[in-house]
């Protein structure tokens, strides 16, 4: 693995997921990463991914370097030519060249705008830090995808299944703000290459991108979706197609202790920070039902997995370089 920007860079799930599980058994991994510096960018708050990331680099042996880019450092430009008479002070391309000399791994979070639709799609900060940076990049959470909060989300449902093909049902829930569609999508990606029988529940007007969706079923009415579910995956995004919106706060989508009746027994699954009583009720958070805080344990050991594999491909890139 050269760069975990997104889910595509996992060659084989199944064993990366093995391999996570491994590491959550405390395995030594303390001596590959010795030496070797993390570094992790901050466009937007985090409670998991900051300290997660930061403890799987300090189980590899690794140094870790944390700063808020949104507010303690200079304002960046991403613009190719552009004239810097604005606010902002320094370029990607310093920057990113600057701290390839400080770090062995770059980590960046940094979430979409939600005003236009192409700019986010086309991740500018994400792209142009690997564009820029001579070291590996990690994204923590971009504009369209958290690919180290769905490989934790596939290590949950890894270790708590009971039958070879769940059924997965991913449902919206209303929230006060317009949130991205970045957890959703990675978390619909990734099911795909899961043997699982796989919905999404959203209202009219919140189907997501359906390039990422693909073949999945979407499914309008929330109640016959959540039938016979084995997780349900509670999220709110905001509207792909009138893009960045929120349409609705419909509390009849708030997942509550009715909705997990209609399911198999559903183990309830966010991705957190939850809004309670808005997106999940009290009552299903604080149930054994809910996996929320097991899903948060696991982003450790995703964290760990993905930035061993990094760590391994350097050393053996470096070995090819020294037999050559
Ligand atoms: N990284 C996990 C979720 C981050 C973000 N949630 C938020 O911004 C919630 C903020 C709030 O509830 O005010 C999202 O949905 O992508
Ligand atoms: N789930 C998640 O990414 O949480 P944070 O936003 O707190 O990092």
């Amino acid at each position: 693995m050269k760069n975990y920007t997104e889910l595509s860079d996992i060659e084989d799930l199944q064993q990366l997921v093995t391999e996570a599980l491994e590491l959550k058994k405390g395995t030594s991994t303390l001596e590959i990463g010795k030496g070797k510096t993390l570094g992790m960018l901050f466009f937007n708050p985090s409670l998991r991914t900051r300290l997660s990331t930061e403890k799987a680099g300090k189980l590899l042996g690794m140094d870790v370097m944390v700063m808020n880019a949104g507010s303690d450092s200079w304002k960046l430009e991403f613009e190719d030519g552009a004239v810097m008479d604005s606010d902002k002070a320094e370029h990607i391309k310093e920057a990113a060249a600057v701290l390839s000399q400080y770090c062995d791994i770059i980590a960046v979070r940094a979430f979409p705008d939600l005003k236009d639709k192409e700019k986010d799609e086309a991740e500018t900060v994400l792209n142009s830090f690997k564009k820029y940076a001579s070291v590996p990049v990690v994204n923590l959470e971009s504009a369209t995808g958290h690919p180290l909060q769905a490989l934790a989300d596939a290590i949950t449902i890894s270790e708590l299944k009971k039958k070879d093909k769940p059924k997965i049902v991913l449902s919206w829930a209303p929230h006060p703000k317009a949130l991205p569609q970045s957890v959703p999508n990675s978390f619909a990606e990734i099911i795909q290459n899961l043997d699982a029988d796989f919905v999404i529940t959203n209202p009219e007007g919140y189907d997501l991108n359906p390039e990422i969706t693909k073949n999945v079923p979407v499914i309008h009415d929330q109640n016959e979706a959540l039938k016979d579910a084995d997780f349900v995956y509670v999220k709110n995004w905001s509207s792909y197609d009138n893009y960045g919106q929120k349409l609705s706060e419909d509390r009849k989508w708030t997942f509550s202790a009715e909705k997990l009746k209609l399911t198999n027994n559903a183990k309830v699954m966010h991705c957190l920070p939850v809004r309670r009583n808005m997106v999940i009720a009290d009552e299903v958070l604080d149930s054994e039902n809910s996996v929320v805080i097991q899903q948060a344990g696991n982003r450790t050991f995703a964290a760990q997995a993905v930035l061993k594999r990094i760590l391994e491909e350097k050393v053996k890139a470096k070995d090819l370089e020294g037999n050559a």
